[in-house]
């Protein structure tokens, strides 16, 4: 069986850094950020379609073992020579060829395969999610995280977005300071804003498990609707220990990243809550992969980002709008953080919710101009 759509390959593989500035500073518990870094694949085909896939880390190495000059690195100098001259038709294939030989690498990873996904949906004439099994919903709900490092211009912030109608679920980045200062911020933002919103808090791994135990309760007592990655993310049965022992759910984030993490994660009885992130499942396929494991444990799904630009944040709408359970929400907003993107059509929040693209492929295109101003090595 053959026919054209099978017979196109993949010709070549341009990876590009490019920096963009963000809208204020992003303080979390191992980094602040005034500036994102995206790594942007673009992928050519021998029947003129190209594909384009993102990688984007948190501050360089701070927050992750991958950073934008690594994974350039792996993907022009490990991964193309292995993939190139491959079916483009089969984002499975190629990307179990470069698991045979490539380690980890996982942003890399979901770029590669973002970029065929996007290219075999152009290919085809249908959007990235059909590719998945097709949208389960058309619009996902994203919250917006409040981490200027002030409490004041937080509350500022979070009624503004309110009253435009742009977001009404606020996580806030906590650990960079004592636990008694931090659970007064929290309070401080949840007492100003009241019942018309949601907050969460993300500690990224900042307490031990002595110090969560004794300060989650201060974090319910102040009415937050999750906590996520309060502890090293190694201590993958503290915890679900912790998930077991607090009426607040517990999310996984750093902790869980591939299907084998998912999966003994929840054999240790976790009952909580998942992070997905293409960037961390090694792409959209990737995080179908894990939200199954999660789905058959009980575990519920959350859609997370690496603070990707417009393409990394749709790539991953896609995914997160074809998994079956998406019941947590999602925190895609990415691209409202940076000033700038490389795109023709920056995504948008409206309503609370981002819409998900129907057109072919991702349904984003890139503003060349934009990319040639932003790229590093220009
Ligand atoms: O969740 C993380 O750990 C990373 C990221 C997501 C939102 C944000 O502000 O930082
Ligand atoms: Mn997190």
């Amino acid at each position: 069986m053959s026919n054209n759509h099978d017979q196109a390959c993949i010709a070549s593989i341009e990876a590009i850094i490019v920096d963009l500035p963000t809208i204020r500073e992003h303080r979390l518990a191992m980094t602040t950020m005034s500036r994102q870094t995206l790594v942007i694949v673009r992928l050519r085909c021998d029947d003129g379609i190209e594909g384009v896939g993102e990688a984007t880390t948190i501050g360089g190495l701070s927050y992750g073992e991958q950073s934008p000059e690594s994974i350039k690195l792996a993907l022009d100098r490990y991964i193309s020579p292995l993939v190139i001259g491959m079916s483009a038709a089969s984002a499975n294939a190629v990307l179990a060829k470069v698991d045979q030989s490539v380690q980890g690498n996982s942003l890399a990873k979901s770029a590669l395969e973002t970029a065929l996904l996007d290219a075999q949906g152009k290919r085809l004439g249908v959007p990235v999610h059909a590719l998945l099994g097709g949208a389960v919903r058309n619009s996902l709900p994203v919250l917006w995280t409040l981490a200027s490092g002030d409490s004041a211009r937080d509350i500022d912030e979070a009624r503004q977005l309110l009253d435009v109608r742009r977001h009404k679920v606020f996580k806030l980045k906590i650990g960079k300071r004592s636990p008694r200062a931090d659970i007064e911020h929290v309070a401080a933002i949840k007492s100003a804003l009241g019942d018309l919103v949601e907050i969460t808090v993300d500690l990224n791994q900042a307490w031990s498990e002595a110090v969560a135990a004794r300060h989650i309760p201060d974090l319910q007592a102040a009415g937050v609707m999750l906590v996520e990655q309060p502890i090293a993310k190694e201590n993958r049965r503290g915890l679900a220990r912790l998930a077991q022992r607090f009426i607040v759910p517990i999310m996984a984030d750093e902790a869980v990243s591939t299907p084998a993490d998912m999966f003994d994660y929840a054999c240790e009885g976790a009952a909580g809550i998942v992070a997905l992130k293409i960037a961390k499942s090694g792409g959209p396929l990737g995080v179908m992969r894990t939200a199954a494991v999660a789905d058959a444990a009980g575990v519920g799904c959350y859609g997370g980002t690496m603070l990707e630009g417009t393409i990394g944040s749709i790539a991953s709408a896609h995914a997160f709008a074809a998994c079956r359970t998406m019941e947590w929400g999602t925190e895609l907003f990415g691209p409202l953080l940076l000033k700038d993107d490389i795109v023709v059509e920056r995504a948008a929040v409206a309503d609370f919710e981002l819409a998900v693209p129907m057109a072919p492929g991702l349904g984003v295109a890139i503003d060349e101009d934009k990319l040639a101003f932003y790229r590093r090595d220009q």
